[in-house]
Parts: structure tokens; sequence; C-alpha cells
């Protein structure tokens, strides 16, 4: 089906899944591209540029992205009419092209529309968000030793409060629900019962299942020591308590886990290579002074939405923060990598911010098409570049000797960086 805004590169082709659910890459891959509101308008063209320089040094003409603009937030406002933020065809575009990238989009606080960003996880059913969290050299931190910060943070990304069922004070829909809970089910425990705004937190066991699944072969695959459940499971009992028992169950139904002492903590096999994955949970206040203060013994983090918004961000401000923070949506078929950070609005257009997450991102998208030597040579051109010391205000601000530049200006170190690779 044409599209109506949307213009299809000619001469490329889409990513296809296969049968095994491996991709099919062609050597002119389409890929789907939301600019993003805000600063998107700033990092996206930078990361587009970075990656086809990275591109280019890595298979020289053999290979070439045809980026696809495809709109969602503010622009496609402008484009498709007023009120359509999210277009049937920006949808229609990222699932037939399997891998697309996108910028940050606005969520306004309190009224007006709901998170676009959460739409488009949901209306593509990506329920894992990865975020690896990692220290690159030179980039500044709080820590004494960064490099011991070292995590991946999957992160549920379908369900759980941030579903967005929700109800405003004094609305019918509020007053009925409470009602609701005081008659028909006993519930006492509503402190303000004529005022309270109400928040449904949907967590299921196969929502959690199958993101535990992905988490415990991610550390099968990648050679990880342990997979961590975080949540706040001993006042949320049945949700994140939930979550909690389920995830054990997979690791213990799915990957053989044995209970280690009296358990809940297990022990899986990793096959390929003979050593154990602990399989361990802690609860969620615990944990953010843990991962400050022992980060070594994190590795793999399983969370719920809600929790895993906080810690991507959390843990991403041990080492460098969101400006350098990157993340992906995936499912099965799907895969959409996504900058960790807002649309920075005072920032917006001013060609100022780091636009290292939204490289980061395009980095985990090669290395997802099996293009690693296009991603590893966008690894070592960014590290090339920090130790430069010709790095963003973010970096400049606490690093001592170092050269700000701007957003665009930091692309441009990354591209002459590459030129120095061997
Ligand atoms: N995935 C998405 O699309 C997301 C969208 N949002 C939306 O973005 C809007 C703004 O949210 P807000 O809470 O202000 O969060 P933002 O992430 O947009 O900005 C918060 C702060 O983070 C720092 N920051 C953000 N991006 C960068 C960058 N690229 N380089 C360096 N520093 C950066 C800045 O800190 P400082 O000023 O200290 O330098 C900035 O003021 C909201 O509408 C929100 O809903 C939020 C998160 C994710
Ligand atoms: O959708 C939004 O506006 C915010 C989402 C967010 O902070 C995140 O997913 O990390
Ligand atoms: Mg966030």
């Amino acid at each position: 089906m044409p599209y109506q805004h949307i213009q299809l590169p000619a001469d490329g082709q889409a990513i296809t899944v296969q049968a095994d659910q491996t991709l099919k890459v062609p050597d002119r891959p389409i890929i789907p591209f939301i600019e993003g509101d805000g600063v998107g308008r700033d990092v996206t063209p930078v990361m587009l540029k970075v990656v086809d320089a990275a591109v280019a040094r890595a298979y020289g003409e053999r290979r070439s992205i045809r980026w696809m603009e495809v709109f969602a937030g503010e622009k496609a406002a402008r484009l498709y009419g007023a009120d359509t933020w999210l277009p049937d065809e920006t949808l229609q575009a990222v699932r037939e092209h399997v891998v697309s990238i996108k910028g940050p989009l606005t969520t306004p606080v309190g009224g007006g529309i709901r998170s676009l960003n959460v739409a488009l996880r949901q209306a593509l059913d990506l329920y894992v968000c990865l975020r690896p969290v990692r220290y690159y050299q030179g980039v500044p931190s709080p820590l004494r030793e960064p490099e011991k910060t070292n995590m991946t943070v999957f992160r549920e990304n379908s369900e759980d409060i941030y579903a967005g069922i929700e109800f405003e004070a004094r609305s019918d829909k509020a007053q009925q629900l409470i009602g609701f809970l005081r008659d028909q089910m006993g519930e006492r425990k509503i402190r303000f019962p004529e005022t309270s705004a109400i928040g449904i937190k949907p967590v299921s066991i196969e929502g959690s299942q199958r993101l535990m699944r992905k988490a415990i072969q991610y550390a099968i695959d990648h050679n990880k020591p342990s997979v961590t459940l975080v949540h706040k499971g001993n006042i949320m009992k049945f949700t994140e308590g939930g979550f909690r028992d389920w995830a054990y169950e997979v690791a213990a139904k799915e990957f053989g886990g044995e209970l280690l002492d009296d358990g809940p903590w297990m022990r899986v096999k990793n096959p390929a290579t003979g050593k154990s994955i602990i399989i361990k949970d802690v609860i969620a206040d615990a944990f953010l002074q843990q991962v400050l203060m022992r980060p070594a013994e994190y590795s793999v983090i399983a969370t719920l939405n809600l929790n895993g918004d906080y810690i991507s961000e959390a843990v991403a401000a041990q080492v460098g923060g969101i400006g350098i923070a990157p993340g992906a949506n995936l499912n099965e078929q799907v895969a959409m990598f996504e900058v960790t950070h807002g649309t920075a609005p005072k920032y917006a257009g001013k060609d100022y911010v780091n636009p290292g997450s939204s490289i980061l991102s395009a980095e985990m998208m090669l290395r997802h098409m099996g293009w690693t030597e296009a991603a590893d040579i966008i690894v070592r051109s960014l590290e090339a570049a920090i130790l430069s010391k010709k790095v963003t205000y973010d970096f400049a601000r606490l690093m001592e000797g170092a050269t700000q530049v701007s957003c665009s200006g930091f692309g441009q170190v990354m591209i002459e960086a590459m030129a120095e690779l061997d």
C-alpha cells in the first residue's frame, strides 16, 4: 500500500525476519527513522551522518543505509493534521521494515496527549526495553571506579502503571471505580475517596515471564554472571512480588535453575560456557543504594516498567548520564532503537546537546543487523572523541581541560576520528 507522506527510497529493500527469527539484511536496507521533537531535530541528523560515515568506512560502497523518514509527534501533527500525533502509516512502515530508530517525543505532564513513546511500544507490542549501561574511558563520572558499572537493564515495556490506565480525581469514572472498590470489594484503604485520582497497575504472568526469558537468554548469549530481579514486592505483593515469583519460575522451569541454599536465589548453567549464572532478586530501594556502592555485583537487571525507567537513568548517571545512554524496544519481529533521554526543550534547536545517546542507539541497531564492523567503528570513534576531550557541554562541565563542541561538532569529531582508525 502506498504511503501518504512517507517517501519510500527507490533503490532500497526492507529487512525481513526469517523462519528461524534471524534477520535477512540486504546491502541497501531501508531503515525508517523518527526525527523526534525538541532536541530530536539536533541529535537525529548528527546520528544519521555518523552512521553513514561508519558504514562507508566499514564497507565502502558495498553497503549503505537507505534512510526513510517516518513521522510522529509535532512533525506528524503538522503534516497530517492537528490531532494526528501517531499516524497509522508510521506504525505500518515500522512494522514492515522490521528495524527502525527514533528520537525523543514530547509528553506533556498532566493533561494533553498520553505518551507517544509508550503508545508506540504498546501498539507494536515491543515488550523488551533494553538499555545497556557501560563506561567509556574518559567519560566524567561521580564514581571513583566507574568501570565497575556494566549493567544491562531489561525493562518490561508493555504493562505496569506505565500502561496509562488512570482516572482523574473527581471524574465519574474515578468515582465509579472507588465506589466499586468500596462497595463490591470491601476496600477501605483509600484515604480520601472523594478526591482521589486512581491508577491501575496491571502486571501479568505472561508479561513478566516473556521479559525474564529474554533476560536469561541474553545472559547466556553474552556470558554474563547474573540476572537480578529488581522489584518492590514487599509492598506491592501481587504485582511486583508476582513479577519476582513468576520470573524465578521461568529460571527453574525453562533454564533448569537450581535453588541456592534454601532459595529463592538460583543457579542456571550457561550451556555455552558451562559457567553458572546466578539468578537473584533485590528490593528496588536497596538496589538503588547498592548500584552506587557496589556496582560490580550487578550485571543483567530484569524489572518492571516504571522501575526500569528510574533505574536506567540512575545507573546511566554513574557513567556519563543520559546524553550517551542508548536503548532499544524489541520483540521477536520488530526492533525500534531509541534515545533514552527526552526532548530537553530548553536546548531544542540550539545544536547544543550530546548526540551520544542517539548515536549509540544506532550502534546497537547496527549490531542487531549484524553490521558489527560499522558498530565497532562507532564505539572506537566515540572513545577517541571523548579521549580527545572535544565534547558537548554535559561532559565539558565535568572534565578538566575539555574543549566544548556543539552537537554537530561532536559528530564531526567522531567522523574525523574514524579516518584515523586502523
Ligand atoms: N523516549 C522519549 O522520547 C522520552 C521523552 N521524554 C519527554 O521529553 C520531555 C522532556 O522531559 P525531561 O524530563 O525534561 O527530560 P529530558 O531527558 O528531556 O531532559 C532532562 C535533562 O537531561 C539532560 N539531557 C537530556 N538530553 C540530553 C542530551 N542529549 N545531552 C545532554 N544532556 C541531556 C539535560 O540536563 P541539564 O539541563 O542538567 O544539562 C536535560 O535538562 C517530556 O515531554 C518527556 O515526557 C522523556 C524521556 C524519554
Ligand atoms: O514517554 C515519555 O514521555 C517518557 C518515557 C521515558 O521516560 C522513558 O521511557 O524512559
Ligand atoms: Mg525515562
